[in-house]
């Protein structure tokens, strides 16, 4: 397939105006908001595609995945890249909804530069939104109200929520339009009034290419509304912008509709970028209707790569614009800096590894440094991608999003790592000096894993295989974890949920093919040291000399002249390495990286083997190495500190009794909506056979989520127009009687497996339930025996 928009997009825009014009953006949102749906829409009108795919049919570009094409969920992020109105570029990124998946939008969240936040207008502002919404906290956003042609449809209601969960300030750019259905006496929504245009936009239902556009004298029936719409605007835009209240007073004489649009829209991209407000619009995806001004929006509104936010790195670095490059890091143009934020396993292309670069050019064929892991390599062919199609490209420029791969380039990149090359062709890499070489970006985080499965070859002979088809499933999904118990020789698959899990199995099976038996899904425990152990020490003839503790995490109290903290990036352990009275200058053959990498891997193996009390991995641990350490001068291989310290932690652990660990378990913060009738045996099963403490149950109309909603939002939602909302009439006749709930509770993960099919019984399927990891917790003595039992 070739893509006419993106031949005729021109490609090496090193100018400004050109990357000026790029828009790298995503669109988050709770499940089923509509995230794809809305995408879809987007690549047909920018004429991107030929016709609509859509979510129930399984033909969307985006979701291409086998399993999200059979389960209609979006599993993987899908970059497509469009041009919109022609010289505007359009780089997005569709993620997925499901809490289970929120690694895969982490790492897209961190390069991108805005976002698109859909909300279904029945249910309102939802869990998975808020919590992306607060990930996604340094990211400029415009809203898109979805689903108003859903009877219960709350525009209004949405957006007050909106207001007040997220403490944000909210610029209405249109507002929904309805036609009164007569005979069947509901409010139908056609279409929007835009606030800034003067217009009455309406789409035909039958017809995605068709807008029916109103004249700009929008008539007397809307007139009231959208004079009321613009004062609010202006009135916020007001308390930003001075120079739209001295053109409001001077020039416009006090009158808010006299305020030309493209004064507007510079106010507005100005609030938007420096996260003064949000923009909101509203329509509905699936009937084609308010889609264009979307793609308006995010073109006017949000950022372009020299307006985003750089990103946060280990040493503090300075990104200006240069007229002719592009972004430049520390005025030196010939530094490409760029971020791996996704591995993908190709069947024809191997390991493709998704980058943006943040400054500099990237050229194929030339060499670079991998800063995270000190290797230096050449790289082989780069790719941008449009969903599952290719363009293959000689440069990647500042701001873009694009794929490497290649032999040369296979394993030597991984999630979170940050690549270095120069663009000068004869001296390359040896004009970097060493500050230059070790600038990293700081890395994802990768959350916890909660549910575990184990794994095993059918046969001794499918051993190797599988090995391979797990090492490539990590190494797309870092959220997945593979952990070995050398004792037992059990393999364990761990990830965040059970849907996690099942999409990993589905996976290595029929993707990856291996031969492999996969055990239930169990849950994740962990175990912690409640005291510090004793200092266990080995010394050698031959000069080795270390001295080991293993002692609880209580927060770090870094004291950087006598000690150094190293994260060892799983469980929430840490390594602490005293500082020697080693002189200024290192004394040792081996580097000082070789050295802590030898004991932080031996840390990472020896406390995931667990203690006498169980043999959970620890957590929440640190590894302190005493200050009178030392080595062999001359040594030239860390093998010695890497066998010794992980003999050393595993003594540790061993002479420790056993009364001086306790087993943790992963508790869930749960939030269930169900009607009155059914919440009493909701309730009850929570509290007495679920050991859930309930922490509050709400009026769902009333409910605004958690306790530290700012007040000064919720007085700023009182004060802000907004429109009455017709359709929630039509719900209210049609669920007369039923009034909703929200309970909000923590529970222990075990006691939630399988949740959601008890919570249809209980509730005959008008419940719904949304879950997410609260942290870890000591298991109670009553409940220690089952679990260890398990
Ligand atoms: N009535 C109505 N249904 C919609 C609208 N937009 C999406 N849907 C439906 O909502 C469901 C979910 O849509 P998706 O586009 O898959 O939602 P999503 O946010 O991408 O879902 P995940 O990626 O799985 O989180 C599908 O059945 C869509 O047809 C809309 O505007 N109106």
């Amino acid at each position: 397939m070739v893509f006419k928009h993106v031949l005729k997009w021109k490609r090496g825009y090193s100018s400004q105006s050109a990357i000026s014009r790029v828009k790298n953006v995503g669109i988050i949102a709770h499940i089923d908001a509509g995230k794809t749906t809305t995408t879809e829409r987007m690549l047909y009108y920018s004429g991107k595609i030929k016709r609509i795919g859509n979510v129930d049919e399984g033909d969307t570009t985006t979701d291409f995945l086998p399993q999200e094409k059979q389960r209609g969920i979006t599993i993987q992020s899908a970059a497509v890249s469009f041009n919109w109105h022609a010289n505007n570029k359009i780089n997005l990124i569709d993620t997925p909804g499901h809490a289970d998946f929120t690694f895969e939008v982490i790492r897209s969240l961190k390069v991108l530069d805005g976002c698109i936040t859909i909300f279904d207008a029945v249910a309102g502002v939802e869990a998975q939104t808020e919590k992306v919404w607060k990930q996604a906290r340094n990211i400029p956003k415009i809203c898109f109200i979805n689903k108003m042609d859903r009877i219960g449809a709350g525009f209004s209601r949405t957006v007050k929520e909106l207001m007040v969960k997220m403490s944000t300030r909210v610029l209405l750019l249109n507002v929904p339009v309805f036609r009164f259905d007569a005979a069947a006496k509901i409010s139908v929504f056609e279409g929007v009034l835009d606030v800034l245009n003067q217009k009455v936009l309406k789409w035909s239902p039958d017809d995605p290419d068709k807008i029916l556009v109103g004249d700009s004298d929008v008539g007397n029936e809307y007139r009231d509304e959208l004079m009321k719409c613009r004062e609010s605007l202006v009135e916020t835009l007001g308390e930003f912008d001075e120079q739209l209240v001295e053109y409001f007073l001077d020039k416009a004489e006090g009158d808010y509709m006299q305020i030309p649009a493209d004064l507007l829209h510079e106010s507005i991209r100005k609030a938007t970028i420096n996260q003064f407000a949000v923009p909101v619009l509203c329509g509905s995806a699936f009937k084609n209707i308010g889609v264009q001004p979307i793609l308006d929006a995010v073109t006017r509104y949000l950022p372009s790569p020299f307006e985003a936010h750089q990103p946060d790195t280990n040493i503090p670095v300075i990104f200006t614009q240069d007229k002719n490059n592009g972004i430049v890091v520390n005025g030196n143009k010939n530094l490409c800096l760029a971020f791996a934020f996704k591995v993908v396993s190709d069947p024809i292309r191997g390991l493709m590894t998704y980058v943006r670069v943040y400054s500099g050019k990237l050229n194929s064929g030339s060499t670079i440094h991998n800063s995270s892991t000190g290797e230096t390599f050449k790289i082989g062919n780069l790719l941008i991608m449009h969903a599952n199609v290719t363009e293959d490209v000689k440069q990647l420029e500042a701001g873009e999003i694009g794929v490497l791969y290649g032999a040369s380039v296979e394993k030597k990149v991984k999630t979170g790592d940050t690549l270095i090359s120069h663009a000068g062709k004869k001296t390359g890499l040896r004009s970097l000096n060493k500050q230059e070489l070790a600038l990293k970006i700081n890395p994802i985080a990768v959350p916890p894993p909660v549910f575990s499965v184990a794994i095993e070859p059918r046969t001794l002979g499918n051993k190797k295989d599988m090995e391979q088809a797990l090492e490539t499933l990590v190494c797309e999904d870092p959220s997945l974890h593979v952990t070995l118990d050398e004792d037992s020789g059990q393999t364990l698959l761990s990830g965040m949920g059970e849907l996690h899990l099942e999409i990993a199995q589905d996976r290595l099976l029929n993707d990856l093919n291996a031969k492999v038996n996969v055990g239930k899904v169990m849950v994740s425990y962990k175990e912690t040291i409640n005291e510090p152990t004793k200092f266990e020490t080995a010394s050698t003839e031959s000069g080795y000399h270390f001295s080991v503790s293993v002692e609880p995490y209580v927060g770090r109290k870094q004291d950087a002249a006598l000690e150094e903290w190293h994260d060892l990036n799983t469980d929430n352990n840490f390594l602490v390495i005293e500082k020697s009275s080693t002189p200024a200058e290192w004394p040792y053959q081996i580097s000082k990286e070789s050295m802590t990498n030898a004991i932080m891997s031996s840390c990472i193996v020896a406390l995931n083997r667990g203690s006498k009390l169980s043999n959970f991995p620890l957590h929440s641990c640190v590894v302190r190495v005493k200050r009178d350490w030392r080595m062999p001068i001359d040594a030239t291989s860390a093998t010695n500190i890497l066998v010794m310290s992980r003999k050393l932690i595993g003594k540790c652990l061993q002479n420790h009794p056993e009364a001086g660990f306790s087993v943790l378990e992963p508790i869930m913060a749960i939030t269930i909506s169900a009607q009155q009738q059914d919440l009493g045996g909701v309730v009850q099963d929570l509290s007495g056979a679920r050991k859930a403490i309930i922490d509050s149950i709400e009026e769902e109309d009333e409910y605004m989520g958690g306790t530290n909603l700012s007040l000064e939002f919720e007085k700023l939602a009182e004060c802000q127009y907004l429109p009455k909302d017709p359709t929630l009439k039509n719900a209210n006749v049609q669920n007369a009687g039923s009034s909703s709930k929200i309970i909000k509770a923590h529970v222990p993960l075990k006691e939630m497996v399988s949740y959601m099919s008890k919570l249809r019984s209980l509730t005959q399927g008008r419940g719904s339930f949304h879950m997410e990891f609260h942290g870890m917790s000591k298991v109670t003595s009553d409940r220690l025996p089952t679990i260890l039992d398990d």
